[in-house]
């Protein structure tokens, strides 16, 4: 038997942090929203008690260290599955980039072989297991857009933001989660965005108020370690997006546009900055 999941990648509207933990984590106040960029996801059954990944991507890992490996292996011990899976991921997602793409492709192993093995485990539960695997894995068992609370975990689905191209550039460099919550200075935050006001942008449907008001204080570190970020985004907005912000721990920056006809003008002057560069739709 063999199924497949789609693993969309997410983007950040609005993250703002309140307080470092004792945990070492940081209290978080987020939006997060999927956008149609896709990893896919095949999962077969093999008689045998082993998991096995493979992908096209040479730059994962593909032992223990794989997300959708730990995901499988989570799955098993938990509900005691003596057969074995074969895991393919299809990795469009860039790697390390702030779009959630391990996360994702962690969260859809859960769903996928929940469904392979029918273990018929429910949503909540799959988000919690999700949260043993990270922080950003219970928001992509459900996907949708959501108010993430906690250190990403506690969730509050919302309506979807209006409709619009989303253009996402990732610059040649990888960025590490931990180090930029590592480096940054919770306390000494200048800026914070507020959750409330982009909620308000969103329920009335103002797409001009949501790209006034999109915020993300973890810009501070990475926009400092990386001048080459601040520049990519100062060039999106000069192409003519309309809201322009860099995604979780970057260091992708995407771009909200609302008018079909400025969208190749936009992609094609990227294209000369950094070469992977998206020019896709929310997942509404
Ligand atoms: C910044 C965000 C925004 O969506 O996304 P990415 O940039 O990774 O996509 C998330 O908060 C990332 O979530 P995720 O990538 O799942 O993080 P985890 O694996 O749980 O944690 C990696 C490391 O980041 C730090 N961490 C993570 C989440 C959090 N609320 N506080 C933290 O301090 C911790 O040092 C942790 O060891
Ligand atoms: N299935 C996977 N896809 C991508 N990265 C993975 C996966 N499994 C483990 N990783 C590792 O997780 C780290 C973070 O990757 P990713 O989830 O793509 O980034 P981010 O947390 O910035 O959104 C990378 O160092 C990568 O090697």
């Amino acid at each position: 038997m063999k199924v497949f999941e789609k693993a969309p990648a997410k983007i950040n509207l609005m993250l703002d942090v309140l307080r470092k933990r004792e945990d070492g984590y940081h209290e978080v106040e987020m939006i997060m929203t999927m956008v149609d960029l896709a990893d896919r996801i095949e999962m077969q059954e093999l008689p045998r008690d082993t998991i096995m990944i493979s992908s096209q991507a040479g730059y994962i890992p593909l032992d223990e260290k794989n997300l959708a490996f730990q995901a499988a292996r989570l799955i098993k011990d938990r509900y005691d599955v003596k057969q074995g899976v074969y895991i393919h991921l299809d990795k469009k997602i860039p790697v390390a980039a702030g779009l959630a793409g391990g996360s994702s492709d962690a969260a859809a192993t859960l769903r996928g072989l929940n469904r392979l093995w029918e273990l018929g485990i429910p949503t909540d539960e799959l988000q919690r297991l999700g949260a043993e695997l990270g922080s950003d894995v219970p928001f992509c068992v459900t996907g949708g857009t959501a108010i993430a609370r906690g250190r990403g975990e506690k969730l509050e689905p919302i309506e979807s933001p209006p409709q619009c191209w989303v253009i996402l550039a990732k610059p040649p460099i990888n960025v590490s989660t931990a180090d930029v919550y590592g480096k940054l200075r919770a306390n000494a935050i200048q800026h914070h965005p507020s959750a409330e006001l982009v909620l308000e942008a969103i329920r009335l449907k103002r797409f001009d108020l949501l790209c006034d008001r999109l915020g993300n204080v973890l810009e501070e570190v990475t926009l400092d370690l990386y001048p080459e970020v601040r520049r990519l985004k100062e060039c999106m907005l000069r192409l003519g997006a309309e809201g322009v912000l860099m995604s979780g721990s970057g260091p992708t920056v995407f771009g909200l546009v609302s008018k079909e006809a400025k969208v190749a003008r936009i992609y094609n002057g990227l294209r000369g900055f950094c070469k992977d560069v998206f020019a896709i739709r929310l997942l509404t």
